[in-house]
């Protein structure tokens, strides 16, 4: 495996200057401070050209506006660099994603909750249309977000039994925007659908793969990466322009959505989550959570 590129922010300097008694400038070393870990890690195999794409953010991959830009640069990156396919998979050893990053959408001034949303959006439409082939090695608990963004990918391999997958909104008394539901139709059509989304339902691995939520159950990461491998092997000979122009068009309803309602999203995203009694909610929810 050969990196190659990474999103990290540039060194600090590893000097600093201070001013001394003589009011001269001298220049005293420095040990560099550690820079930062990438919020996402990429990792392109020098044979098959597929990235492995790391969502990297402790405890729970939650989804924050610097991880969503992260994930939104790399993947135009890949764009840039024709890539052979994308893995997308987490860190963590039980969570793929917690989904949304509550703490951006509680107490938040407009302008963060707005950015947040924008960046989500356009996060979601670059990985959704994206021309290569696209696999969730989904390695952990995947509610909300982290559900939609296993959706977004083009298969989906999940490691159980014990995690769980699902657009858990309802419960938390959220509404789950019309293009995460256009996503869960695409795959699980309009009927499962429906039955999911109002009850917020979560689903163990095996649920999910008896109702077509994900497409293979795997034990173990390495397992789910070798299977996500062997889904895009498949495509090796099929010609990319041919590829990426029908996802396109199958995919349409959801690119045409959100190309054309990026605004009244927002703005619906804003009314709701401003309201009073859904910010309420939000705080019993990660009172809750930190509770546990
Ligand atoms: C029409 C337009 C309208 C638009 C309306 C808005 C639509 C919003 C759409 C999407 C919704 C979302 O994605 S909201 C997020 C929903 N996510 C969840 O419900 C998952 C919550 N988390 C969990 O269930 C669990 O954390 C876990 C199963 C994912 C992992 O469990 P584990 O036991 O391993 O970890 P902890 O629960 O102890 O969590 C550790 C730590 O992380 C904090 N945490 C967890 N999830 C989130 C989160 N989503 N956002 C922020 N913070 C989160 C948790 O509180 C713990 O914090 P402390 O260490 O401080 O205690």
């Amino acid at each position: 495996m050969a990196v190659v590129f990474r999103t990290c922010k540039s060194l600090s300097k590893n000097a600093i200057f201070t001013r001394g008694i003589s009011s001269s400038l001298r220049l005293h070393s420095q040990k560099p401070p550690t820079p930062p870990e990438p919020l996402v890690n990429v990792d392109v195999d020098d044979k098959s050209g597929v990235a492995v794409v790391t969502l990297n953010r402790p405890p729970v991959n939650s989804l924050n506006t610097p991880l969503l830009s992260e994930l939104k640069n790399i993947i135009k990156g890949l764009e840039d660099n024709k890539s052979r396919g994308m893995i997308l998979t987490s860190s963590s050893e039980t969570v793929f994603s917690a989904g949304l990053d509550l703490m951006e959408m509680y107490n938040a001034p407009k302008d963060k909750l707005s950015a947040f949303w924008t960046t989500l959006q356009s996060t979601w439409l670059a990985l959704y249309r994206s021309s290569f082939p696209t696999v969730a090695a989904i390695n952990g608990h995947a509610p909300a977000g982290g559900c939609l963004l296993s959706l977004s990918c083009e298969y989906r391999v999940m490691v159980g039994p014990k995690f769980s997958i699902g657009l858990n909104e309802t419960q938390l008394g959220i509404v789950a925007p019309p293009w995460f539901v256009i996503c869960m139709r695409d795959v699980l059509g309009h009927r499962q659908t429906e039955m999911a989304l109002t009850s917020g339902r979560m689903f163990s691995a095996p649920e999910a793969l008896k109702l077509g939520l994900i497409d293979a159950m795997v034990t173990n990461k390495a397992e789910a990466i070798t299977e996500a491998q062997k889904f895009i092997a498949q495509f090796a000979k099929i010609p990319p322009l041919a590829r990426k122009l029908t996802k396109e068009s199958v995919r349409q309803e959801g690119i045409k959505y959100m190309e054309d309602n990026m605004i009244d999203d927002l703005q619906m995203f804003m009314d709701l989550v401003t309201q009073e009694k859904i910010q309420k909610g939000i705080g019993l929810y990660l009172a809750s959570l930190k509770k546990k």
